[in-house]
């Protein structure tokens, strides 16, 4: 799915509005449906509605919602925020709509000793401001969002929680920002959604479909996906009846050092469980009989060194390199990695310590193949690019990094993101908290090995593999839980994934 702007948003509603066509206030009819449609099914008529009503169309849609919920027989009242204008255009009509209907309780708030006296069992429908904010919130609307936030009651927020910037929240005041437990958004996640610090403001948030029309959202350019389903079951070829080993290549893995090669092991699972022909494993001499019993799928190459990486195997016959879980830092193990950049030509994965080695000197990755990929988590991308202030300044600096050097940057998380060196942006949409644990990481550097070396296009390799890694936990967590849920149980339900992508 395409993401776009809140002002881009806002064409696509105004060519559904002319091409549809629809009229503005249907539009905005069809949106509140959908949000008391929700709500009916969450709370019971024994809790009252409190309507918080802003100036523009997020107010009018809280207004229609009110009406709405009215004729399901919940007890609605609407406070409707005095800036000093006159309500406009569909708001105004549904304003008009409300005082007709006759059933729900209507009041202005002019100052904060205004704020009405509450039940702790009330919800609160925030229908201040939406994806029209343009500018952080002061006075009278800060106040209202203040009190609102420091009271027990459960929060809707209509589209955008009050007070959130869309996408860039750089210089916006926190404190005056809606603090919601759900927010409802209208047809498209907003990007701003997808960044940690934002969760307390937004709560669980859900996508409610509006129909906008799909002409507007086919000619409206976007660089930024979130990566769902359909975004990844094209990407994988048909494996045709007469493939052998060799059709879906060979890969090599280096990874792994005394102590770690439990880093080799997931890696060298997820890469053949993604479907490689071939993978050799290259690892310190100690971790020969670790490999060969532990996934004796995989061939091994052996350093001769004991204990770390120091020498690489000939490159050959090798569709795609993988290299960094447990390497360590050694400065045996950094010569040796900077000799396989100089000598590599196909697509690499670079993880964990390959990173942390890189990120002494940036001028390696110029040396690295095309469209090679980097997979840090926000640790290893501190180091490689200095601290940011926030999550829209590291995605800034993602995409910087991506175009400087001609590498693809993954940039791990939940919702993790991809940054190609065309400028293209990536959401993932799979993926769970109990896979914020240990090794989960090599596995997908693992999988997105096992897609390179079968020679699928990188940028669609990273995309796929993520998207898969995420399902796979996903898949897991259902059935183990989030908090049991190990890297292991990922490598395990791979399998179910890629049914799910056909
Ligand atoms: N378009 C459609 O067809 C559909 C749209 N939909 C709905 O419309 C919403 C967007 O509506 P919108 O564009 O009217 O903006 P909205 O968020 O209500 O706020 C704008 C008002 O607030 C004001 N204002 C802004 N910042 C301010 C601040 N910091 N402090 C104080 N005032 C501030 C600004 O006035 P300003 O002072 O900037 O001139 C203006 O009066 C969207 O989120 C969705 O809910 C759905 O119905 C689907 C169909
Ligand atoms: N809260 C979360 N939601 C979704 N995915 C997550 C979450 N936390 C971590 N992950 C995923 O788990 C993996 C962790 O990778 P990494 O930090 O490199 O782990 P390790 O170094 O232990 O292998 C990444 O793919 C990341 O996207
Ligand atoms: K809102």
């Amino acid at each position: 799915m395409k993401l776009f702007t809140t002002k881009q948003i806002a064409e696509i509603d105004k060519f559904t509005i002319e091409n549809e066509p629809v009229a503005d206030i249907d539009l905005m009819e069809r949106a509140a449906m959908q949000v008391s449609n929700w709500l009916v099914f969450r709370f019971t008529t024994e809790q009252r509605m409190l309507f918080f009503v802003g100036p523009g169309n997020n107010g009018g849609d809280a207004l229609a919602i009110a009406r709405q919920m009215a004729d399901f027989n919940f007890w609605c009242e609407v406070f409707l925020l005095d800036l000093g204008k006159e309500l406009k255009g569909s708001p105004a009509i549904n304003w008009r709509r409300l005082e007709k209907q006759g059933k729900v309780k209507l009041a202005k708030i002019s100052k904060l000793d205004e704020f009405p006296e509450i039940e702790p069992t009330d919800v609160f429908l925030d229908g201040l401001f939406g994806s029209g904010l343009t500018r952080p919130l002061k006075g009278l609307p800060a106040e209202i969002v203040g009190k609102i936030n420091e009271l027990p009651n459960t929060v809707v927020a209509i589209d955008v929680p009050s007070g959130l910037m869309g996408e860039n929240n750089t210089g916006n005041n926190f404190e005056s920002i809606l603090k919601a437990d759900f927010t409802l958004t209208f047809q498209f996640p907003k990007i701003s959604f997808l960044f940690a610090e934002h969760e307390k403001f937004t709560g669980q948030w859900e996508v409610l479909p509006i129909g906008l029309h799909p002409g507007g959202i086919k000619k409206t350019p976007s660089d930024v996906v979130f990566v769902e389903k359909e975004d990844v079951e094209k990407l994988f070829p048909a494996r045709s009846k007469f493939s052998h080993k060799g059709t879906f290549g060979h890969a090599l893995l280096i990874a792994g050092s005394y102590g770690k090669m439990g880093a080799t092991v997931l890696a060298s699972k997820g890469c053949l469980r993604a479907g490689t022909g071939l993978l050799t494993a290259h690892v310190p001499r100690l971790g020969y009989s670790i490999i060969q019993t532990a996934v004796p799928e995989a061939m091994v190459s052996i350093d001769p060194h004991d204990l770390m990486f120091t020498e690489f195997p000939d490159l050959l016959p090798f569709s795609a390199i993988g290299i960094g879980p447990g390497i360590g830092l050694k400065n045996n193990s950094q010569k040796a990695l900077h000799e396989l950049i100089e000598k590599a030509e196909v697509p690499m994965v670079l993880d964990a310590d390959a990173l942390n080695i890189l990120s002494e000197d940036l001028g390696w990755l110029k040396k690295l193949p095309v469209n090679s990929i980097l997979a840090p988590h926000p640790g290893e991308f501190r180091r490689l690019v200095g601290d940011s202030e926030n999550s829209w300044e590291r995605i800034e600096k993602q995409r910087k990094l991506a175009k400087d050097y001609n590498v693809i940057v993954l940039l791990k998380g939940a919702f993790s993101s991809i940054a190609t060196p065309d400028g293209k942006l990536y959401f993932n949409s799979t993926g769970n908290p109990g896979m914020a644990t240990a090794g989960s990481g090599d596995t997908l550097t693992g999988i997105i090995l096992g897609l390179l070396a079968r020679r699928i296009p990188p940028a669609d390799a990273v995309v796929a593999a993520v998207y898969l890694h995420g399902l796979a936990g996903d898949l897991a967590a259902a059935e183990k839980s989030e908090t049991a849920l190990i890297a292991g149980d990922v490598i395990d339900f791979l399998g179910k994934a890629f049914l799910e992508v056909g």
